[in-house]
């Protein structure tokens, strides 16, 4: 497989001590759609504004195509990057934006600007101040379904989209995606809504890389059990919890690890039952939970 985009020990520090960016390291695959996941200021915008060469980054390697993407214009040309922070200048109406898109973006299909704009209900001759939240994301989501461009990164993109717009644009990206396969790296906290679309998972948190798989797998990584509690706690015993619930008598457990036959027939026989654990559980829990259980056994190893 190609490599389109390839960080080594990438960093980005702000003064103040501020580690955006804190030694990522990371290959992702031509043509496939990447979830790019984490909580509130895990660096996800950073490592895009670097990756498309809007923000210089302070130490380590970010490669493009092959190239850095700091001011080359080459790579530049082929990628599209969708913020939800946009600013456009004053005056601008919405068939402004994508008139000046359409020139930027050798790929753009008209036709499919025009089927995008239908559906999405975009006033093309109001100012662009005058739109609602949702009118704007949907320009953004048709500039960067409709540029086709071979990398494309979709931050956020959806603020005040509504959710019928919002399967739209799930829709439309995996119709298109389907016919014109290319790479998309997509940042997004609305991560079960996205789940089918993604093929690979990166997962920063406070700068760093936790979790990079593709989504097959990462969906093998752990399992739940529930049933009567002190079942749940024995079959919990000796492997690593992420996350235990109780009500009553009942109770559920978060386990990392593959099920594998023998603690399928375990539980089985424990008369526990067996359950998957949805990608934004899983996230949630790698982020917090194993966060907490990691300081607890810190601060337990340091008394
Ligand atoms: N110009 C700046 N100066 C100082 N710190 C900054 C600057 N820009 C971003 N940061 C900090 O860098 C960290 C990463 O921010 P970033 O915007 O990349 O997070 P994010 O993962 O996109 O968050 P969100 O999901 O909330 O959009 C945050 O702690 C943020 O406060």
């Amino acid at each position: 497989m190609t490599t389109v985009i390839e960080a080594v020990g990438l960093t980005k520090h702000y003064r103040g001590g501020v580690h955006a960016l804190d030694g990522v390291d990371l290959r992702l695959d031509a043509n496939r759609i990447h979830g790019l996941l984490g909580r509130n200021g895990a660096g996800k915008t950073t490592l895009m504004q670097v990756l498309t060469g809007q923000l210089v980054r302070t130490g380590g390697d970010a490669r493009v195509f092959g190239a850095d993407p700091f001011e080359d214009a080459a790579v530049l040309s082929r990628t599209c990057f969708i913020q939800e922070s946009r600013k456009y200048p004053d005056g601008y109406r919405a068939k402004d934006v994508l008139a000046v898109a359409r020139e930027l973006h050798a790929s753009w299909d008209a036709a499919f600007e025009e089927r995008l704009v239908d559906d999405f209900r975009l006033p093309l001759d109001r100012n662009i101040r005058k739109l609602s939240r949702g009118q704007l994301s949907a320009i953004g989501i048709i500039v960067g379904l409709a540029s086709r461009a071979e990398l494309t990164f979709f931050d956020e993109p959806y603020l005040g989209l509504d959710a019928v717009a919002r399967q739209r644009f799930y829709d439309h990206l995996l119709a298109d995606f389907g016919e014109h396969p290319r790479t998309v790296l997509l940042s997004t906290h609305l991560i079960d809504e996205v789940a089918a679309l993604l093929e690979h998972v990166v997962v920063i948190d406070e700068g760093r890389v936790i979790v990079d798989a593709d989504a097959d797998e990462l969906g093998q990584r752990a399992f739940e059990v529930s049933g009567r509690s002190d079942a749940v706690e024995a079959f919990a015993v000796g492997r690593e919890l992420l996350h235990t619930q109780r009500l009553g008598s009942l109770a559920s457990a978060t386990l990392l690890g593959p099920l594998d036959p023998a603690s399928r027939a375990e539980a089985e026989s424990a008369g526990l039952e067996l359950g998957r654990v949805s990608l934004q559980s899983l996230i949630v829990h790698l982020t917090t939970d194993l966060e907490s259980a990691r300081e607890a056994t810190t601060k337990g190893a340091r008394r």
